[in-house]
């Protein structure tokens, strides 16, 4: 590690200005923060839980933890470590500083009794070494609209297609409307990487809390409502206004997306996609297997503009998460886990009911089915990884035949995961 560097939690809130300066240089946003930016964003920081490298009286490293929920697969939810703001100035590069920062989070998460710990990477090679694997992957489409093949005489409001309408609203109305219909949507039984949304996300969100730094545009707001008149869904965008020869040729940019009913998020889709004036619509980041294109008569106008790895996961109570998760059938298996930080290390035997039933998991001393890396449990632990994919890379050991396709058996999920979110 650095010599000369002392890595400490903030003591005060006195010192989140030169903490956030730190930030801001490490993602090479700006050298200063101005006061406003500081205050926007000291709210809900949990100096505690924010861990600062000094040299001196500089902030040369940042980390910082947050409490977080996110659905497992069957829509129950456990408490996760979300790690973020994770920087090292450039002068301090490669001695050790995240590492060591990393250790202390790891530490505190486990003593707190997270589940487990979970992160958005800048670049995929840096967390592999702390245990975390990637649990939810991203795609993002660009829809030429002309080329949908879509019925563009889209009524509007009274004509979502089910009895259902859309409705703009204002910024306020959102934010009034749409925590609710998040909680029902993020908690569904296919939901799982969904996370919870804090007040000041969606004050952020809709421009009740602005960072005055960053050149926020309000989007546009629409919520869904079914036949009876109860919200189902809501959608946020945004649009270029870019015109070539008398033409429009905009692109609309949906910022946030979700509903608690696939009626709602057909409509909600078809609504975007319909607009007068857009050629183009830029979906946002959105789980890889999206209704979006199948929605369109072609799927070939959904063009795939981005498609990566998402969500990181790393395992820290194996026997709470694998007994708080469903299983889409009965069975057994016992899983050997290595971990060279020793979090979710041992052996550990699962014992499924099936659809609709419990599972329970604990230590065990019985002969392994499988053995893998902690991060690699953490790649299969929300369906989206194969462990047929991860034998055929020699990751994942079967020590009895049939092993890996029971645990592919038991672990795929009939959606993919799906975080929504950037934290
Ligand atoms: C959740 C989030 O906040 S993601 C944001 C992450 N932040 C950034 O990407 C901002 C720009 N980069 C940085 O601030 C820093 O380079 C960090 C935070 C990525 C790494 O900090 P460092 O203190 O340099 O890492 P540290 O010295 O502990 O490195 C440990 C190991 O990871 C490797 N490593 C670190 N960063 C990277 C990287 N970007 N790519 C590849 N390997 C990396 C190191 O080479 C080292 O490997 P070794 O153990 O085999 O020698």
């Amino acid at each position: 590690m650095a010599t000369g560097v002392e890595i400490r939690t903030l003591t005060s809130p006195d010192e989140l200005p030169e903490w956030l300066r730190a930030v801001s240089t490490g993602f090479l946003l700006s050298p200063t923060v101005s006061p406003q930016e500081v205050a926007v964003r000291r709210e809900g920081l949990d100096p505690g839980r924010t861990q600062g490298a000094y040299d001196g009286g500089r902030c040369v490293g940042t980390f910082r933890t947050t409490p977080q929920e996110m659905t497992v697969p069957g829509g129950a939810v456990l408490p996760a470590c979300a790690v973020t703001n994770v920087t090292v100035s450039p002068t301090h590069r490669r001695r050790g500083l995240l590492t060591a920062m990393m250790a202390g989070a790891l530490a505190a998460a486990k003593e707190r009794g997270d589940a487990f710990a979970t992160l958005i990477a800048a670049e995929y090679p840096i967390y592999g070494r702390y245990g975390f694997g990637p649990a939810a992957w991203t795609t993002e489409w660009e829809v030429h609209t002309a080329r949908a093949g879509l019925d563009r005489r889209y009524a509007g409001p009274a004509d979502a297609g089910d009895g259902g309408r859309v409705d703009l609203v204002d910024a306020d109305g959102f934010r009034a409307l749409m925590p609710a219909v998040h909680e029902r949507f993020r908690t569904g039984p296919d939901r799982q990487g969904a996370i919870d949304r804090t007040e000041k996300w969606w004050r952020l969100a809709t421009g009740d809390l602005r960072h005055p730094d960053d050149g926020f545009t309000l989007p546009f707001h629409a919520v869904y409502r079914d036949a009876d008149g109860r919200p189902q869904g809501g959608v946020a965008y945004t649009s270029d206004n870019v015109w070539q020869g008398k033409q429009p040729e905009q692109t609309a940019t949906v910022r946030d997306l979700f509903a608690a009913t696939a009626a709602g998020e057909a409509a909600l889709w078809r609504f975007v996609l319909a607009m007068d004036w857009i050629q183009r619509v830029r979906t946002g980041p959105r789980a890889p297997d999206d209704v979006l294109p199948l929605l369109l008569p072609d799927p070939r106008a959904a063009r795939t503009v981005t498609h990566a790895d998402w969500l990181w996961l790393r395992p820290l109570d194996v026997p709470r998460m694998l007994a708080t998760r469903a299983y889409p059938s009965a069975g057994t298996l016992v899983l050997d886990v290595r971990d060279k930080d020793g979090y979710a290390a041992g052996r550990y035997r699962l014992e499924t009911d099936g659809p609709g039933g419990a599972a329970r998991c604990g230590p065990t001393r019985e002969e392994p089915d499988l053995s893998l890396e902690a991060a690699d449990l953490g790649a299969l632990y929300l369906g989206d990884e194969s462990a047929v994919r991860l034998a055929a890379l020699g990751r994942l050991a079967a020590h009895r035949e049939g092993a890996v396709r029971r645990a592919d058996v038991l672990f795929r999920t009939a959606r993919r995961p799906w975080c929504p979110d950037v934290f």
